[in-house]
């Protein structure tokens, strides 16, 4: 049973004093200091005492006078200074003090790199001032002096100390192991081995970059008995097994850089090029096909400012070979580099025109698009299964004026001619888009070289006599390929510059590295400079070589130079 609660006021018993079982408390007693202090405040002062505190006081105040004075001799300078800072820091309001002050502790992060800003937003403003001011030494050394420190302080202090250590140590050896390395380590005969295991691969390429380094200044920095061609070997090798080409390609290669671009461009290979697409100007616009693909959850952005027709897609919530637009052919999934040799060619409306290796269709498409399905576009491709997706790809694109044709381009004169102009874009090694197929890196050699260049010459001799040299709107043939081999580009237009009526003229592209007038000693046409070359690593294209021809007639023989300017009408509209 519980204590009944008591609750009305009435009832309530007055209770007084300390109760009966309460024991008596006796008077409370106090440690000794408190009750002379207490004694002394109310203790009365006797005159005599009086007269002794005046005494205290004086003398107190005579040593003062003398410390200041010897204080101002010895600080007067380091006195004055203070008073300017002083009077600086006086300059600001307060508020400005507040505001500078923590700028001042960020640079000081800044510099060292190694604390972190308060993230906590509880924190108030000057808790975190506060906390910034105590990571400056100094002034961490003055709390030391101040106050005395608590254990875990003095410990993660000394923490601190070893960190720094540390880092110092690790820095420094950092160095020397640099410096030790910098002598390019020539490896022995067997050393050099295809398979290098992954842990080696960081170590390959500091010596690729210090082989570039000495070759870039051979005369100081080679070791005495070491040549050039055993610096080039090393790094021929190294390049070869860090990005798995084969010795022929990384020859090419090293033959088509400076040494400062060849590793860009090896780089530049292991990365994919961004996925583009192509509008087609016959059935949309840019502008609403692009939001037609947002609509879908497509991140797309027009490509770049020299195409009009032109979108890089970024991510798409869909698969972009198959929404309603691609399949109602709004747009062509297409790199970008395969507009260049479309744009250069220039169709006009109205034309006869020849594309003659045109499988799966992507520029005869684009073709057909800028003639305005006007005149006439004969689409060919040698080999059939091919040929079969031309006609998959201009129904779908709504092209109306293409005849699709399946014979050897190399031949093809024989059966049509009398063209406008005639796009050849040909079969090639691949060498420009290794970041799509990289197979090509190992598979190819001299002789896969040789038979493409046989054919890439054959086929353009054919498109050239399959070109009307009177024609009044035309009269061109664009040759390109996706290849960056001299063998495939350069020399095959010197080839037909040899043995047919053309002469090179400018692209009309606005961008692109000028061919090769000059290369390991060969000489080429000086108008080779009118071709233009794309790089992966400088303009984030496919591999790719652009040339424009003019047949002229024998009878009239070269025109002149001013004559080769494309007239006004032979430019390309996208829209
Ligand atoms: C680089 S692809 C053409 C790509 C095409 N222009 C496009 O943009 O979609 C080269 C094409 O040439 C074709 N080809 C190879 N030898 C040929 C020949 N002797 N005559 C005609 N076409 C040939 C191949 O079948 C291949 O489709």
């Amino acid at each position: 049973m519980g204590r009944r609660k008591i609750t009305d006021e009435k009832t309530v018993k007055q209770i007084r004093g300390p109760g009966r079982k309460a024991k008596k408390q006796g008077e409370p007693t106090f440690p000794k200091e408190l009750i002379q202090t207490k004694s002394t405040e109310k203790k009365k002062v006797s005159s005599r005492g009086k007269q002794r505190a005046r005494k205290r006081l004086q003398k107190e105040e005579l040593k003062q006078t003398i410390k200041k004075k010897t204080k101002l001799k010895t600080t007067t300078k380091r006195q004055s200074d203070d008073d300017d800072e002083e009077e600086q820091i006086n300059g600001y309001t307060d508020e400005n003090q507040q505001w500078l002050k923590p700028k001042k502790k960020k640079e000081l992060f800044d510099n060292n790199g190694t604390e972190e800003e308060p993230m906590d937003d509880d924190v108030p403003l000057n808790d975190e001032f506060n906390e910034m001011e105590s990571t400056s030494e100094e002034e961490e050394d003055d709390e030391e002096n101040d106050e005395p420190k608590l254990d875990i302080e003095k410990q993660s202090k000394k923490l601190r100390e070893k960190q720094r250590q540390v880092k110092e140590r690790s820095e420094q050896e950092l160095l020397t192991n640099i410096q030790q390395q910098e002598k390019v380590q020539f490896p022995s005969g067997q050393e050099i081995t295809k398979e290098v295991p992954q842990a080696d691969l960081q170590l390959l390429m500091h010596r690729i970059r210090e082989v570039i380094n000495v070759l870039n200044d051979f005369k100081n920095k080679r070791e005495i008995n070491r040549s050039r061609k055993e610096y080039i070997d090393l790094l021929k090798q190294d390049l070869c097994n860090y990005y798995s080409y084969n010795d022929f390609l990384m020859n090419k290669i090293i033959e088509l850089f400076p040494l400062a671009e060849i590793i860009d461009f090896l780089e530049a290979n292991e990365v994919q090029r961004p996925v583009t697409i192509r509008t087609n100007t016959l059935k949309t616009r840019r502008r609403d096909l692009a939001q037609a693909l947002i609509n879908r959850g497509v991140n797309v952005d027009p490509l770049d400012k020299w195409t009009k027709v032109g979108l890089v897609i970024y991510n798409s919530q869909v698969p972009i070979g198959a929404t309603p637009e691609y399949l109602s052919g709004h747009y062509m999934i297409q790199g970008a580099s395969s507009f260049l040799p479309v744009m250069a060619l220039a169709p006009q409306p109205n034309e006869r025109i020849l594309d003659m290796c045109a499988a799966p269709g992507g520029k005869t498409t684009y073709i057909g698009s800028l003639m305005r399905n006007s005149g006439i576009l004969v689409a060919n491709d040698a080999n059939k299964d091919r040929a079969k997706a031309i006609i998959g790809n201009t129904h779908r694109l709504g092209l109306t004026n293409t005849i699709v044709t399946n014979l050897d381009g190399r031949h093809f004169s024989e059966h049509m001619g009398g063209f406008d102009r005639c796009l050849v874009d040909a079969p090639c090694s691949g060498t420009g888009v290794i970041a799509k197929d990289p197979a090509v890196k190992n598979c190819k050699d001299e002789k896969d070289i040789q038979r493409c260049f046989t054919a890439q010459r054959q086929l353009l001799l054919n498109a050239i006599d399959s070109i009307n040299e009177s024609s009044i709107t035309g009269g061109y043939i664009v040759y390109s390929t996706c290849s960056i081999l001299t063998e495939e580009n350069e020399a095959v237009i010197q080839y037909a510059l040899n043995n047919r009526p053309v002469k090179l003229v400018e692209t009309g592209l606005e961008f692109g590295v000028e061919g090769f007038t000059n290369f390991k000693g060969t000489s080429f046409h000086p108008l080779m400079k009118y071709c233009r070359r794309y790089y992966p690593h400088l303009h984030n294209l496919d591999g790719f070589f652009v040339a424009k021809l003019k047949k002229y007639s024998i009878k009239q023989g070269h025109k002149k130079e001013s004559e080769t300017t494309q007239k006004k009408t032979d430019q390309i509209t996208d829209d």
